[in-house]
C-alpha cells in the first residue's frame, strides 16, 4: 500500500462525513439555501487566496525546477479555473461574484487557513503538499460521487457546471500529481515526518468537513460587528 492510499484509508471515516453533509447532499438534489451558497463563496473566495499564499510558501521551499513548476502551475489553475465553480454557485444565488470578495474569514475558514500557513511556515515541502492534498482529493471525491449519483446534465441540474469541474479529468490531475510527489517525499522521509504528515492531512480533512458546516450554517463570529470588514 503507498503511503497516500493509506492516508486515503486513515481518514475514510471524514470522507464519508463530508459527502453525507446536507450542504454536499444539497448539491445533490439540486436544493442548497441561499444564504448558505453566498456564505460559501465569500468564504472561499478568501480561503483560495491563502491557499496560493501556502503554494508560494511552499515553492520557497522547493530545490528543483520540476517542483517549482508543480507548485507554479498549481497557483495559475486556481487564478484561473476555480472561479468557474464559483460563479456556478453565484448565478444559483443571484448575486454578482464581485460582491462576495474581500470579507472577513468566519470562525471555521479561518481555523483552517491558520492550520495551513502553520504547516507551511514550520514544515517540510512534504508536509506542506500533505495539508494541501485533501482540498483537491476531498473534492474529487465529491465530484466523482456526486457524477454517478446525480448524472447531472447541462440545463437541467442547477449545480451541473460545479459538479461536472470537480468530478473530472482536472481535478484528477492535480489530485494524482500531488499524490505521487507526497509518495516520493515519504519514501525518504523519518518516521517522524511521516506521522507529521499523516497529522497535518487528517487535521485538513476534518477541516475541510468543517468548513461545509462553516457555510451550511452560515457561521459568524459570536459577536459579530466587532469583526471588521477588510
Ligand atoms: C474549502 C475548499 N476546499 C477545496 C477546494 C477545491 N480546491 C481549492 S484549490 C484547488 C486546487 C488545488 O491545487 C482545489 C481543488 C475549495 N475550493 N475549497
Amino acid at each position: 500500500m503507498t503511503f497516500t492510499e493509506r492516508l486515503r484509508e486513515e481518514n475514510d471515516a471524514t470522507y464519508q462525513a463530508i459527502f453525507d453533509h446536507p450542504y454536499v447532499q444539497g448539491l445533490k438534489t439540486g436544493h442548497v439555501p441561499k444564504n448558505a451558497l453566498v456564505h460559501y463563496v465569500k468564504q472561499d473566495f478568501e480561503y483560495l487566496n491563502a491557499f496560493m499564499r501556502v503554494y508560494g510558501l511552499a515553492i520557497s521551499k522547493c530545490e528543483t525546477r520540476e517542483e517549482m513548476s508543480l507548485f507554479n502551475e498549481q497557483i495559475g489553475f486556481v487564478l484561473h479555473s476555480e472561479i468557474h465553480p464559483h460563479n456556478n454557485l453565484c448565478e444559483v444565488a443571484g448575486v454578482p461574484y464581485e460582491e462576495l470578495q474581500g470579507y472577513p474569514l468566519a470562525p471555521g475558514a479561518s481555523h483552517y487557513i491558520s492550520h495551513m500557513m502553520t504547516t507551511a511556515q514550520q514544515g517540510t515541502l512534504g508536509e506542506i503538499v500533505a495539508v494541501l492534498l485533501p482540498c483537491p482529493w476531498t473534492y474529487l471525491d465529491i465530484g466523482e460521487r456526486l457524477m454517478k449519483e446525480a448524472a447531472p446534465q447541462p440545463g437541467l441540474h442547477p449545480f451541473y457546471e460545479w459538479i461536472n469541474f470537480y468530478g473530472t479529468k482536472s481535478m484528477e490531475g492535480v489530485t494524482g500529481k500531488l499524490r505521487s510527489w507526497l509518495d516520493r517525499y515519504a519514501e525518504t522521509a523519518s518516521e517522524r515526518e511521516k506521522e507529521k504528515m499523516r497529522v497535518a492531512f487528517a487535521k485538513s480533512c476534518q477541516l475541510e468537513l468543517g468548513f461545509w458546516e462553516m457555510a451550511y450554517t452560515v457561521e459568524e463570529w459570536p459577536v459579530r460587528d466587532a469583526v471588521l470588514r477588510r
